[in-house]
């Protein structure tokens, strides 16, 4: 599996009483899509950040990629999140006044492999992949669209190549046509990279684009969402 929880809980420590996550098992398998599908509040972001190691369960087992987290020091985490996730974020989380290269380049000397022409050469390849044209690759970032911004972030979380990639909102500041074209590159890149995919989203019309789909109150026990 590439994801497996086991009685995962997880509350802030300003509410100690009130766990948003509560989940007796859920698991995900390598290459699969999932779509996880939630209300504002639900605990959405707070599952992510656990995926990736970001936060830690106050109780319980998380296993990525055959590796439990929750044993793992921060740093042992920092260092396999850089090497095994890619993440998108709601709102992009790039650096402004960094280019798309140096941007997607920050990424890659995180996981530090590489020779940095290599780097350079799958950076712009992949750029070019994602429809930036070259005229903006080193530009500052703040001058793009959102859409286009959207796609570097997405390049970003690719360029290591991680088996795992995650998807917070990604789609929520574009509008529709953007909002397609950036679901059918995200899902043929992913499909390329043999990565498992798992996105969340209030809206459930990007559901149509997932083989499986699990509704964050049906794995969720915690008070927020039941
Ligand atoms: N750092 C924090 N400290 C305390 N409570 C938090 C913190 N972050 C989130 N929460 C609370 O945890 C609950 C779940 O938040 P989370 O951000 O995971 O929801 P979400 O489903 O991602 O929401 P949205 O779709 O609006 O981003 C909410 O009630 C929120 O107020």
């Amino acid at each position: 599996m590439t994801i497996n929880l086991k009685n995962v809980r997880f509350q802030y420590p300003d509410s100690p009483d009130k766990p948003v996550l509560d989940i007796p098992s859920w698991s995900v398998a390598p290459q699969e899509h999932v779509f996880v599908q939630g209300p504002s509040g639900g605990g959405k972001s707070t599952l992510l950040n656990l995926l990736s190691g970001m936060s830690v369960a106050t109780r319980g087992e998380v296993s990525i990629l055959g590796k439990k987290l929750d044993k793992m020091s921060g740093r042992q985490r920092d260092k396999f999140r850089a090497a095994h996730i890619g993440y998108v974020f709601q709102q992009f989380n790039l650096i402004p006044y960094l280019s798309p290269v140096e941007n997607i380049e920050l990424a890659t000397h995180f996981a530090k492999h590489g020779k940095k022409n290599e780097t350079l050469n799958a950076i712009e390849a992949l750029l070019a992949k994602l429809n930036i044209s070259s005229e903006h690759w080193h530009k500052k970032t703040i001058h793009l669209s959102s859409g286009q911004q959207q796609r570097v972030a997405i390049a970003r979380a690719l360029i290591n190549k991680p088996e795992l990639l995650i998807a917070d909102e990604p789609t929520s500041s574009l509008d529709q046509d953007n909002r397609d074209n950036f679901m059918s590159v995200l899902m043929s890149l992913v499909d390329e990279n043999k990565a498992t995919l798992v996105f969340v989203s209030h809206d459930k019309s990007l559901s149509q684009y997932f083989s499986r789909i699990d509704a964050l109150s049906d794995i969720n026990c915690g008070s927020e969402a039941s």
